[in-house]
């Protein structure tokens, strides 16, 4: 197995090009079965889940075809066309390794009227139900059947709108739910909608599609039923989370990075965070700058929450970076009940944390030792990496795996920026 090698202290300087969102592009992917015309995605990162995704989607005989971008930042272009679906059950090994499989579901049952997809499990981070999927599936007539870990959802006659209400934001139901409706049969409203902006993106994606959709960003969704979709182009978004990964590490190294093909508004929650740490940050014209010089970051307390407040995805990346602030933060965790994995591995790195409950109790130390780490999810090594810029003398980060699910070619774009980093092949 693939490890990774850091040697921390050198600071970064540079430009860092963004990739597109793997959480934009993997629902966008599937948004392909909703029609039999081809749908054009670009800059489409090269990720081991794009790879599943593309394999998934093939198992129900969808034609996918791509070409990799030319340069680094730049995406790959995806060809997906589902006009001989043949299949309409993912099957469990697919669903376990990549949990956005389970987006196959509103699709398959609006456009087949059929649809079997085998439950997630349990991960890392948390248990992750599905239930607001399936009861938002329901709200619009499907039939949910569970049997032999497989959930079946059956609508013959096709779905019908309705109003589907999240007790809790869900982004993932609300991305399920909104790729059915573009089909069903009259309005749906889906009330405290999750507003991510990979909603928006895959939203605009549909409507570029030919659907009726209406509140998109809002926590109200509209979705007047078309008869069919057709084919469309569309950009993946940037991706969010890399960006402010990269954002922190600058913050965490020292330096100052650009961070280009991207937005500062799609991490604004955590921009006014790093000001207040003592990193600056302006924008530019392809995006913004982060800078952290000759001074030691400060301890900020945060909370992360649906967005547009803290994202959970960047929770762990930032509590590296108050392992090594001045005086004392509480990073509390409110979306999954699992989520600091990574805080036994920063502690094993010279790292003073406490967990209490749903809250990590970070104190500053002068400095982090490298040490060989290992992490069980994607989000969680990453803060891993970037513990490892911050510490004296060498970090081996195992199960490289998890980073290459949601960080392309991220070596070399530290690399690219001065850091002592490199792959260690199996
Ligand atoms: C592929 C993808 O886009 N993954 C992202 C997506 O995951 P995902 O879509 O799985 O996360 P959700 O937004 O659905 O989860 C939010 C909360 O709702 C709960 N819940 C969710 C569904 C459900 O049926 N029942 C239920 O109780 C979850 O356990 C969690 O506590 O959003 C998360 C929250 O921003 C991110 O961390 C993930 O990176
Ligand atoms: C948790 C994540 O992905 P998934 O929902 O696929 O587990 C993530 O992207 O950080």
């Amino acid at each position: 197995m693939d490890k990774i090698s850091i040697k921390g202290g050198l600071r970064l300087n540079g430009r860092i090009p963004i990739s597109g969102a793997k959480n934009a592009a993997l629902p966008l992917m599937v948004a392909s079965l909703l029609t039999d015309e081809p749908l054009i995605l670009t800059n489409v990162p090269q990720l081991a889940d794009i790879v599943f995704m593309a394999d998934l989607l093939r198992s129900f005989g969808v034609s996918v075809d791509w070409k990799p971008g030319t340069k680094l930042g730049e995406g790959g272009t995806y060809r997906l066309q589902a006009d001989r679906v043949r299949g309409s059950t993912a099957e469990y090994d697919t669903v376990r390794k990549m949990r956005a499989s389970f987006f196959v579901l509103g699709p398959l049952v609006t456009r087949l009227g059929l649809a079997k997809v085998s439950l997630p499990g349990g991960c890392a981070i948390g248990a992750r139900p599905v239930d607001l999927h399936l009861r938002g599936l329901q709200a619009m007539g499907a039939t949910i059947d569970l049997a032999q870990g497989y959930v079946i959802a059956d609508a013959p006659a096709g779905l019908t709108g309705g109003e589907v209400v999240f007790p809790t934001v869900t982004v993932g139901a609300t991305e399920n739910v909104l790729m059915a409706a573009c089909l069903a049969k009259g309005t749906t409203v889906i009330v405290n909608a999750a507003r991510e902006p990979e909603i928006v993106d895959l939203g605009n994606c549909l409507t570029a599609m030919g659907a009726k959709i209406t509140g998109l960003g809002t926590s109200r969704i509209v979705v007047d039923g078309v008869d069919r979709l057709h084919g469309a182009t569309h950009s993946v978004l940037p991706d969010r989370i890399e960006t402010g990964t990269y954002a922190i590490a600058t913050a965490i190294a020292g330096g100052e990075v650009e961070l280009t093909n991207t937005s500062p508004d799609l991490v604004a929650s955590l921009l006014d965070v790093l000001v207040l740490v003592g990193a600056e940050v302006s924008s530019t014209g392809t995006g913004f700058k982060v800078a952290r010089d000759g001074f030691h970051p400060r301890s900020v307390s945060v909370n992360t929450a649906p967005f547009p407040g803290f994202p959970t995805d960047l929770q762990a990346q930032f509590m590296a970076l108050m392992t090594i602030a001045e005086g004392s933060s509480r990073i509390r965790e409110t979306i999954f009940e699992n989520r600091f994995m990574h805080v036994p591995e920063l502690i094993r790195m010279g790292a003073d944390i406490k967990v209490e409950g749903d809250s990590a109790i970070v104190t500053g130390v002068p400095k982090l030792m490298g040490a060989p780490v290992m992490a069980t999810d994607l989000r969680a090594s990453s803060s891993l990496v970037l513990a490892g810029l911050a510490a004296e003398g060498e970090t081996i980060v195992n199960r490289v795996y998890h980073l290459d699910r949601g960080f392309e070619r991220l070596e070399e774009k530290l690399r690219g920026v001065g850091a002592n980093i490199e792959r260690l092949s199996a």
